[in-house]
């Protein structure tokens, strides 16, 4: 068994959660409770961006769009990524400190980074924060560009959770057909038969549309709850031609950058008209994984910060046409599904073991990936 800690700062720029499981690579170390579900896999910690922190990451995703090759960083991008390291760092040893765990009990932390570019097409995807330093600063192996590999190698580079999903699945007992549907800035599905096989993509936009509508024409960075789209009507016309998009269409494998939308397609719209559009566009965008599913899913697990949105839950209720229950309402976890995943991905890579599939990412044949990174 080893013990991993993975830490991940998603494409709704909240924070850096940060979690810790044990894990021999294949199977993940786990206890139940008395109802069958599975005890928490570990502790798990969370560093907040500051306003302005979260400015600097907002204008990197601007300055970002100029980068032709993965190694250039124009405009704010250096000291944004100077950010994601230090911000990282800060987490793990705050982490470490109120868990009583010293660098030495940790074997390898596993290090997403901030995704500023996914252009599978030019098979380019830029994780911003410097491995190296990490490890360095904390004394704890690190393994980071986990999507790179897969990438350079046709495939999406995205989604990389769907291992994860798999094996907590196997570690809770839980049988195909299951769908585990992660509403991050974006939403992506792992789809897995009665056989134990796996489809994963992305679906389209998770929570990303809905906090820059919110943002844009209230402040406030998200609709909690969703009670601003539960007193909106959606529009109708504007939902049905949002749903013609190819990209809905397009049989997986398939992965998005989270600014392939925008808020601003809602315009004119009222604050609660236009929340609850976009808030029915994003539930029926994940609907529409249905059409490529091999067999539907009995159950739905649902992760990401989107379960807390109430609205959005009830609309996936409604269109999954089956049960869907929330990740923690299983014994998993719901905000650090993603750390989870990544120290998980990390024990994979240093056992050399595959972390994407051809029916994860496209990649053309099983693959390992990241880069280790020694203090
Ligand atoms: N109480 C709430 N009500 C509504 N939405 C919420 C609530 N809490 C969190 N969210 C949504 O969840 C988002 C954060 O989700 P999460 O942390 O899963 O995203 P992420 O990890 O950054 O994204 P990704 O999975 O795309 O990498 C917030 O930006 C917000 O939209
Ligand atoms: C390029 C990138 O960072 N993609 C993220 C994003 O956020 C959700 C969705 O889009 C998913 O494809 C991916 O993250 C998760 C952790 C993944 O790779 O499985």
């Amino acid at each position: 068994m080893m013990r991993a800690i993975g830490l991940m700062s998603g494409t709704s720029l909240d924070g850096v959660d940060v979690a810790l499981i044990d894990t021999d690579g294949t199977a993940l170390k786990v206890a139940r409770t008395e109802n069958g579900f599975i005890e928490p896999l570990g502790p798990t910690g969370y560093r907040a961006y500051s306003d302005e922190e979260r400015a600097l990451l907002r204008q990197a995703l601007v300055d970002a769009e100029k980068i032709e090759a993965r190694d250039e960083r124009p405009g704010c991008l250096a000291e944004a990524e100077e950010l994601v390291t230090r911000s990282h760092a800060e987490a793990v040893e705050a982490f470490l400190a109120e868990n009583g765990l010293d660098p030495g009990q940790i074997g390898v932390i596993g290090f997403h980074g901030q995704t500023v570019v996914h252009r599978p097409d030019q098979r380019m995807t830029i994780q911003i924060g410097d491995g190296q330093r990490l490890a360095a600063r904390l004394g704890i192996p690190v393994v980071y560009e986990l999507r790179r590999a897969d990438i350079e190698a046709g495939g999406q580079g995205a989604p990389l959770v769907p291992v994860f999903h798999r094996a907590l699945a196997e570690a809770s007992g839980f049988a195909g057909p299951l769908g585990i549907l992660n509403l991050g800035g974006v939403a992506n599905v792992t789809l897995i038969t009665e056989r134990g096989d796996l489809l994963a993509f992305d679906t389209g936009p998770g929570n990303a549309l809905i906090d820059d509508w919110m943002r844009e024409r209230t402040g406030r960075p998200l609709d909690d709850g969703g009670r601003t789209a539960a007193r909106g009507r959606p529009d109708g016309a504007l939902l049905a031609w949002l749903l013609t998009h190819p990209f809905f269409a397009r049989k997986p494998p398939k992965s998005l950058d989270r600014n392939w939308f925008s808020h601003k397609l809602a315009g004119q719209l009222s604050t609660e008209d236009g929340a609850a559009t976009l808030t029915a566009f994003t539930a029926q965008a994940v609907a529409r994984a249905l059409d490529h599913a091999p067999e539907p899913p009995l159950r739905w697990i649902v992760a990401g910060g989107g379960a807390r949105n109430g609205e959005l839950m009830r609309l996936l209720n409604y269109h999954l046409r089956t049960e869907i229950t929330t990740a923690d309402a299983v014994g998993w976890s719901s905000a650090y599904l993603e750390a989870q995943a990544f120290a998980y991905l990390a024990v994979l890579s240093l056992l050399g073991l595959p972390i994407t599939f051809p029916s994860t990412t496209g990649v053309r044949e099983p693959l390992t990936g990241g880069v280790k990174a020694l203090p």
